[in-house]
């Protein structure tokens, strides 16, 4: 195996009464494609968070590029470049398109306007969404909000390969997505880690086939902490239990039905 670039170790987060992360560990690679999975609510995003450094663990350690991290992302910056793609769009209502998938370049760059608009036309056509530029937010489904943002996430300054994330964190990119609205946005995943630009990732989904197309390994979340991990075609050779109802969707199991 590469070296870490992010390791949890003994990490603890707790909401209110709900013990979320309970001494959780967990290791992920360089240019490694790992999906993290598990039942709603076990804390798949939470860990996504953690990992960003947009939320502090309450106890354990998170180690990014071999340095220990002190506070948020916002306290210092991290060795490596994490982005992440968000689960809501999380889009400017105000802002078109093409300025909501530019934003960083019109705020950060001097890249010319024309320049911008060309590079922000490629991230739309690549995510499948040619010709939008113009419109606003409003005008758009779930899905292609969806798509967009994950075009401004995948946005960078190509005189600036410093702005090339070292790992993406996907908190489920293709849920709401049609099924081929749902390939093209795995293919991009697969794409973009194959051919250099962002080679690390952490895929947060649902979807099984997204699961499969997208990870090389898997880890399976659950009563806080990594319960089962291993290649994606153990899934199916497991014999374990948590792994076998989650993919049945069996009520009955090991996990319990929570609602
Ligand atoms: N800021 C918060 N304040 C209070 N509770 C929170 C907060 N963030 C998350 N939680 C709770 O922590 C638990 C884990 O949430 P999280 O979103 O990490 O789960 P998840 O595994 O990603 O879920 P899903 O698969 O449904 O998206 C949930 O019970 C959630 O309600």
């Amino acid at each position: 195996m590469s070296e870490p670039l992010i390791e949890l170790k003994g990490v603890c987060k707790t909401f209110g009464q709900n013990i979320v992360l309970d001494h959780a560990d967990l290791t992920i690679y360089r240019g490694e494609a790992l999906a993290i999975i598990g039942p709603s609510g076990t804390g798949k995003s939470t860990v996504l968070r953690i990992i960003a450094g947009l939320l502090a663990p309450d106890a354990g350690e998170v180690h990014v590029g071999g340095q220990l991290r002190k506070g948020l992302i916002e306290d210092a910056a991290d060795p490596i470049n994490i982005s992440m793609v968000f689960q809501q769009a999380a889009l400017f209502d105000s802002l078109t398109v093409e300025e909501n998938v530019g934003f960083l370049l019109y705020q950060r760059s001097r890249l010319p306007r024309r320049q911008i608009r060309e590079l922000v036309a490629q991230r739309l056509d690549m995510v499948g969404l040619s010709g939008i530029s113009d419109r606003y937010p409003a005008e758009l489904s779930g899905g292609m909000r969806k798509r967009v943002s994950f075009a401004r996430a995948i946005m960078s300054n190509p005189h600036n390969p410093k702005d090339t994330p070292d790992m993406l964190l996907y908190d489920e990119p293709t849920a709401g997505l049609d099924p081929i609205a749902s390939t093209v946005i795995e293919n991009l995943v697969r794409h973009l880690n194959r051919q250099g630009g962002c080679q690390s990732y952490v895929m947060v989904t649902h979807q099984e086939s997204t699961i499969r197309r997208t990870a090389d390994r898997i880890l399976f979340l659950h009563q806080g902490k990594v319960q089962w991990q291993g290649k994606v075609h153990e899934l199916d050779s497991t014999d374990n239990p948590l792994i076998r109802q989650f993919l049945s969707g069996s009520v009955e199991g090991p996990i319990q039905v929570i609602g």
